[in-house]
C-alpha cells in the first residue's frame, strides 16, 4: 500500500516509509491511497473468526507488501493478547472496554503494533531510529511500555507538565532503558508542536532517523480499527442499529473507526464525544474549524486544541461538510457534567467509568434522545484506576488497584523539564 500526504507536497511513499517518517517531509499526514472494502464473506464470517483473524484481514492490505502475512499474523497475535468485552448497562448503551492491556488505555494496540513494526523494518538496520511522542495521558505510557527495550529505537516523550494523572505520569516516567520523558511547561498541543517542528528541522534530521508514535503515525493510528469491529462481532445478532460514542481528542480513534466503515463495518452513526476542548463540536454547527488552545479538564487525555486526525477524516468524507454531518454528530460536556454522568453510571449500573468513559456515555445520551432506535456503544477509552483521584472522589468509594497499576506504584520519576522547542533540539542532539 502506498501512502500520499495530506498536504500533497511530498511525494507518495510505502508503508515501510510512511512509519519510519511518521510524518511526510510536507508536514502532512499520511493517508492510504486505496481502501479497499472487505468481502462480504469477510462480514459472514465473524462470528468465526477470532479476534486475531478478523484484525489481520482488516489490516492486511494496508501494510502489504512490506510486512509479509507470517510476520503480520504474529505481529496481530502478539498484539492483541488481551481482551476486548462488551459490557451492556441498558438496552440502548453499551460500553466497549479498551483497558485490558498493559497500560490500560485503549492506545496499548496501536503502541504494540507499530513497535512491532518498526522492530522488523529495524531488523537488519544499524541505524537508531527516535521515536517522539507527545502526551496528554495514555499514549506516553503505552509507547513506554510498547516500545520498552526494543532494538536500535529510543523513544522520547514530552508530557504537559502537572497535565497528566499520577498514575500516568509514572507509566511513562519510570522505565528508564531506551525511554526518556520531557516534561513540559506547557500544554499538550505545545508538546505535538514541538514534535512537529522537529521533524522539520534539518540539523536534526541529518543527524538522526526521527518517527512518531502518535496517531499521526499510520501503524499507530490504523489497528485502532480492529476496536470496532470487535464491538460488532460482539453486539450484531442482538442490535441492527449500533452508533459508537467516542471520546475524542486527537481524533486518531474515531478516525479509525471511520475507516472500518470504510472497509463495510455497518455502523449506522459516529458521535465524537469531547470535554471542553470541542474545536469539532463547534465546526459541525457553525462550520469554521477554529482550534483554540486547550483548557485542562479531568479528562486530561482529551485536552488537545488542535486535533491532528481531523484533517484524515475531512479527506474520507472528502471534505465534504453535508455528508460528514450525515455520520457524524458531536457533544461538548463540562467536568460538572462528566462527575455526575460517573456517578449516575455508577448508581443506575453498578459500573465504574472513567471520565473519558463518562464523557462518552454522555454523547450517547445526547444522541439516543433524538434517535430513539439506535444501540450506542461507548468507548472506555482508559481504567478508571488511572484517574483514581477523580473516580475515589465521585463515587466516594476505594478502589482496589489492577496489577498493571500496582506494577509502577512507587517508582522513581525520572523526567527532564524544558519549556522551549530549543531545549527538545538540544536534548535530541544531545
Ligand atoms: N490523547 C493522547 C494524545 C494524542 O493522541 P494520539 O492518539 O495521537 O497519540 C494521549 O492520551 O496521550
Amino acid at each position: 500500500m502506498n501512502y500520499y500526504s495530506l498536504n500533497h507536497k511530498a511525494p507518495s511513499t510505502s508503508f515501510k516509509e510512511a512509519v519510519i517518517k511518521g510524518l511526510a517531509p510536507d508536514k502532512g499526514l499520511y493517508f492510504p491511497e486505496k481502501i479497499t472494502p472487505l468481502p462480504k464473506s469477510f462480514w459472514d464470517a465473524i462470528d468465526d473468526l477470532s479476534y486475531t483473524e478478523l484484525a489481520f484481514e482488516a489490516i492486511k492490505q494496508f501494510v502489504s507488501p512490506e510486512i509479509p502475512k507470517t510476520v503480520l499474523k504474529t505481529i496481530v497475535e502478539e498484539t492483541l493478547s488481551f481482551d476486548f468485552p462488551v459490557i451492556k448497562l441498558n438496552d440502548h448503551i453499551s460500553t466497549l472496554e479498551l483497558f485490558h492491556g498493559p497500560t490500560m488505555a485503549f492506545k496499548d494496540v496501536g503502541a504494540r503494533f507499530m513497535a512491532r513494526c518498526l522492530g522488523y523494518f529495524n531488523k537488519n538496520n544499524d541505524e537508531e531510529v527516535t521515536v517522539l511522542v507527545a502526551t496528554s495521558g495514555d499514549t506516553g505510557g503505552a509507547v513506554a511500555n510498547g516500545f520498552l527495550g526494543v532494538k536500535g529505537v529510543n523513544v522520547v516523550i514530552l508530557y504537559p507538565s502537572g497535565k497528566v494523572s499520577d498514575i500516568q505520569e509514572m507509566q511513562l516516567t519510570t522505565l528508564g532503558q531506551n525511554i526518556k520523558a520531557l516534561e513540559v511547561h506547557g500544554t499538550f498541543d505545545d508538546c505535538q508542536a514541538m514534535v512537529k517542528t522537529a521533524f522539520l528541522d534539518e540539523e536534526l534530521t541529518n543527524n538522526m532517523q526521527l518517527t512518531s508514535a502518535n496517531s499521526i503515525n499510520v501503524a499507530r493510528w490504523l489497528p485502532q480499527l480492529f476496536y470496532f469491529i470487535f464491538a460488532y462481532k460482539q453486539l450484531h445478532k442482538q442490535y441492527k442499529n449500533i452508533v459508537f460514542s467516542v471520546p475524542s481528542g486527537n481524533f486518531g480513534n474515531i478516525c479509525a473507526g471511520m475507516m472500518a466503515q470504510q472497509l463495510g463495518l455497518p455502523v449506522k452513526h459516529f458521535i465524537a464525544s469531547n470535554n471542553e476542548n470541542n474545536v469539532v463540536t463547534r465546526y459541525l454547527i457553525s462550520k469554521l474549524y477554529e482550534p483554540k488552545p486547550s483548557v485542562q479538564t479531568i479528562s486530561n487525555a482529551m485536552d488537545v486544541g488542535a486535533p491532528s486526525n481531523f484533517i484524515r477524516i475531512q479527506e474520507i468524507y472528502k471534505n465534504n461538510f453535508d455528508a460528514l454531518k450525515d455520520n457524524l454528530s458531536s457533544f461538548s460536556f463540562s467536568d460538572e457534567e462528566t462527575r455526575e454522568a460517573m456517578l449516575e453510571i455508577y448508581n443506575h449500573y453498578l459500573y465504574v467509568a472513567d471520565p473519558h468513559g463518562a464523557v462518552g456515555y454522555l454523547g450517547c445520551k445526547g444522541y439516543l434522545k433524538e434517535n430513539p432506535e439506535a444501540h450506542c456503544v461507548f468507548l472506555e477509552t482508559a481504567h478508571p484506576t488511572k484517574f483514581l483521584d477523580v473516580v475515589e472522589d465521585v463515587i466516594e468509594e476505594k478502589q482496589p488497584l489492577p496489577v498493571q497499576i500496582q506494577s509502577v506504584m512507587g517508582k522513581e520519576k525520572v523526567s527532564v523539564e524544558i519549556s522551549v522547542y530549543e531545549e527538545l533540539k538540544s536534548f535530541l542532539l544531545s
